[in-house]
């Protein structure tokens, strides 16, 4: 079987309270779905290194502040992927896709009307059960 792939993965969110999500590009793996971004951890890199590396490379945003969500492990067909989430609420820059993906900022309730890839359904889950605590 092969390794699991480690993946660092941010929910930003904006100051309405809105969430960043990306198209992934039809040739990648789950290609056509939506994301939350973020991608693969570097050997020698920490999780917090790596999102905080993929945020900048993916959505031109510098990462100030953020809080681990939930961890979740997911075997697809061909790969097994743990996703590291953490939520961003803090950040500079002035967030957008960098690599010719589709994007939008998109309501939480909103978000299950977008297809996500199958492990993302426990964190849409988690995401709504977070926010409703703070409503
Ligand atoms: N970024 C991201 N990846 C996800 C999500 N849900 C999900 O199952 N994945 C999976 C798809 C991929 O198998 C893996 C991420 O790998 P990737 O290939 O996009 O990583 P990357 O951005 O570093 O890409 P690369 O440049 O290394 O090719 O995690 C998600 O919400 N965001
Ligand atoms: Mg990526």
């Amino acid at each position: 079987m092969s390794k699991t792939i480690h993946v660092a993965v941010g929910v930003i969110e904006d100051a309405h309270g809105r969430i960043f999500i990306s198209r992934r590009h039809q040739q990648q793996h789950q290609g056509g779905k939506w994301e939350f971004p973020g991608g693969k951890v570097e050997p020698g890199e920490s999780v917090h290194q790596a999102l905080c590396r993929e945020l900048q490379e993916e959505c031109n945003i510098t990462v100030q502040d953020c809080a681990p969500l939930t961890v979740i492990e997911h075997q697809y067909d061909d790969k097994r992927v743990r996703l590291d989430v953490w939520w961003v609420q803090r950040f500079t820059g002035e967030a957008k896709q960098l690599e010719g993906q589709e994007w939008r900022w998109v309501e939480k309730h909103q978000l299950d009307a977008f297809q996500f890839p199958d492990a993302n359904r426990a964190i849409i889950e988690r995401i709504l059960m977070t926010a409703q605590n703070y409503q």
